[in-house]
């Protein structure tokens, strides 16, 4: 069975599959991987991968460098499925590429933008050809909420849940809809402007964080909660034998 490692800003993901397949996923802290002696004791682990996007701490290098099977970890100079076309590789964030290498791995020959919402919301662009071009940053939902509130002497922090309206009526729900709004007319504008070069588009979304469209652009949406943690399963597998 193959161990999956993807330590994110917010929270760490682990999960287990057996070949192609997930068999479990784990939420852990990202600053001390609480549950990964739990997991490596349930399963018999036989090789893994770690990507992480923040530097780990010294509690964390050592359980990871305890573990009794062969582990990668993911850098730019891991071998990929796709062609990288990122001009500063050794810069890209490395769930970045793996939601990249998740979609393209079910839908090879095609078009795929990949909206990832965690801390930050990442939109990547691979070809039919299977080269990835590169994508976008922007702030995450939550990091909007603060930033409102963090930069503002006036605004409370407003959550994601509760009444969301078109057009904001008061202080909480101008907030909400503003947030959300926001994300979603800027996947609208994304999902637009591509399809005009690409029109046979297709669009895969990933992250922790929920996101609500109206039901014409949620009909072309793929919905992958996993996507970042498929995508590295790949990566693992396609290096077997080279660990
Ligand atoms: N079990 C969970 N543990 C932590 N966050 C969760 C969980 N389920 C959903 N979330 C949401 O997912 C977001 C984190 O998304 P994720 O894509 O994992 O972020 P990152 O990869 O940046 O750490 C959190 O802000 C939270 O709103
Ligand atoms: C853009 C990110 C902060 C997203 O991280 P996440 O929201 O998944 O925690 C991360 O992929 C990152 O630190 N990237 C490095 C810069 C780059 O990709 O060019
Ligand atoms: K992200």
């Amino acid at each position: 069975m193959n161990l999956i490692i993807d330590i994110g800003n917010t929270v760490a993901k682990i999960a287990v599959f057996e070949a192609e397949e997930v068999v479990e996923v784990f939420y852990a802290s990202n600053d001390s991987l609480d549950v990964l002696k739990e997991v490596c004791d349930k399963y018999p682990i036989s090789r893994g991968i770690l990507a992480s996007v923040i530097d780990l701490n010294d509690s964390v290098s050592q359980k990871v460098s305890k573990l009794s099977f062969p582990l990668i970890t993911l850098d730019s100079k891991t071998l990929l499925p796709i062609q990288n076309l990122y001009e500063s590789p050794e810069t890209l964030g490395y769930d970045r590429i793996a939601a990249v290498v998740g979609a393209y791995t079910y839908f090879p020959g095609k078009d795929i933008l990949v909206i990832d919402a965690g801390t930050a919301i990442t939109y990547e662009f691979i070809d039919a050809n299977g080269c990835y071009h590169g994508g976008n940053i922007s702030p995450g939902i939550q990091m909007r909420f603060k930033a409102l509130n963090n930069f503002t002497g006036k605004l409370p922090l407003v959550s994601a849940q509760g009444k969301l309206l078109h057009i904001g009526k008061d202080t909480e729900t101008a907030i909400r809809a503003g947030v959300l709004k926001g994300v979603e007319y800027e996947i609208q504008g994304y999902i637009e402007s591509l399809k005009h070069k690409y029109p046979e588009l297709l669009v895969f979304l990933t992250g922790g964080d929920e996101i609500s469209f109206d039901t014409k652009l949620k009909s072309i949406i793929f919905a992958d909660r996993f996507l970042v943690l498929k995508g590295l399963n790949r990566i693992l597998n396609y290096n077997n034998g080279r660990i």
